[in-house]
């Protein structure tokens, strides 16, 4: 750790420590944008909120925080078989507060007057003050499981900064956890105009304005995003951009499909998820992925290589080392790759050349073609 760099105070599960402490290279010092993107300011209905500083484009790294506390997102209790269920559920509750009070009385005085002066939505139902801060603002971080199944290994992650993001179901920005530097980097995931407010998604967003309703209820507000009070709209959208998913493979051999179906379909797509501002979905990195893999299958280095560009500012996911040999049009990993012409060398029975040639003998010996190009023994 670079001398003065924050501390995070971590209240964890046996073997969750070693997860990062045995990483190569970890420690890292953390790496922040070359000029800071956001401000904290008072908004008139949602408590403190972060806006940005400047014009932000997709991909932008916007601020880098390294965690006030990660803690277990559920400390072990006995459950009393003569308690009634709400009595057992204040007792776990009552646990964790008292595993987090250790954490806490060992942070600085800094980072106690920062984590207390956070906001807590939890007052009534139970929770402790430490508990309800932690409910209200945290994180997932669920990247730290020693390996072990169940709850063992799901944390929360408390920042200053970034916990003052306001929720919104077509979020501008998405975090990633960077292990080696145990930090969140903020990236925007869209266009953002200078003093726009930079929001988060508090629950999943792939589903009606109802449903993400609910889930929002413990924050103790209702939704009043563009995509809440225009459900009628945005909940059908939001329906089919969950019925598709790009699977190559199924287009590329299939020879009842038009040559451009998957890049008409992923076009198509794409742009409902920007119409509803869904940009951090994993899907939307699938589906641009799947367009660059289609044109590969089309052997369209160009058509590929910008598309391997946008996956490139997908800062917030984990981009494959494999995209960046892409980007120029002229590389010879194009040729390599093993959807290179796929769909255009695929032969009458919807395979690719090779396994034409054993379809055929197949078929000679007396087999038949399956759905998907497989020979199975009549
Ligand atoms: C993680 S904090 C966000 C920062 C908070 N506004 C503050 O003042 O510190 C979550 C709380 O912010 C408020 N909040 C977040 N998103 C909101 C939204 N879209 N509309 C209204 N209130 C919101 C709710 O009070 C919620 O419990």
């Amino acid at each position: 750790m670079e001398p003065g760099e924050p501390v995070t105070e971590c209240f964890f599960f046996p073997g969750s420590k070693e997860v990062f402490m045995n990483l190569r290279g970890f420690p890292q010092p953390m790496v922040h944008p070359s000029t800071p993107a956001f401000r904290m300011a008072a908004t008139p209905d949602k408590g403190t909120a972060l806006f940005s500083t400047r014009k932000l484009k997709a991909g932008d790294h916007i601020l880098t925080e390294r965690p006030l506390f990660v803690g277990a997102r559920g400390a072990p209790t006995q459950y009393h078989a003569n308690l009634t269920r709400e009595q057992n559920t204040q007792h776990a509750l009552n646990t964790l507060e008292q595993h987090f009070e250790v954490s806490f009385k060992r942070m600085s005085t800094e980072s106690k007057a920062a984590f207390m002066a956070l906001a807590n939505s939890h007052k009534e139902d139970g929770s402790g003050p430490l508990v309800g801060v932690v409910r209200t603002n945290a994180l997932a971080l669920d990247d730290l499981r020693p390996g072990v199944k169940g709850d063992i290994g799901l944390y929360s992650a408390v920042c200053k900064d970034i916990s003052r993001l306001n929720h919104s179901c077509s979020p501008n920005t998405s975090a990633r956890f960077d292990m080696l530097s145990f930090s969140y980097q903020l990236f925007a995931v869209r266009d953002i105009a200078k003093s726009e407010e930079l929001t988060y998604q508090y629950t999943p967003i792939n589903c009606s304005a109802a449903e993400r309703n609910k889930a929002l209820v413990p924050y103790g507000f209702v939704c009043a995003c563009t995509a809440c009070t225009n459900a009628s709209t945005s909940d059908p959208r939001r329906a089919a951009i969950e019925a598709f998913r790009p699977v190559v493979t199924e287009w590329v051999y299939d020879n009842a499909l038009a040559d451009d179906w998957l890049l008409i379909k992923c076009r198509e797509h794409l742009e409902l998820i920007m119409l509803e501002g869904m940009e951090q979905m994993p899907l939307h990195f699938d589906v641009v992925e799947a367009l660059m893999e289609t044109c590969i299958c089309l052997g369209d280095a160009q058509g590929a290589s910008e598309w391997a560009a946008k996956l490139e500012s997908f800062m917030w996911e984990d981009v494959r080392a494999d995209v960046k040999t892409l980007l120029d049009p002229a590389s010879a990993a194009y040729q390599k790759h093993p959807l290179w012409r796929a769909r255009l060398d695929r032969g009458p029975y919807g395979l690719h050349k090779s396994f034409n040639s054993l379809a055929e003998l197949a078929l000679k010996n007396g087999g038949a073609l399956g759905p998907w190009g497989m020979v199975f023994p009549c």
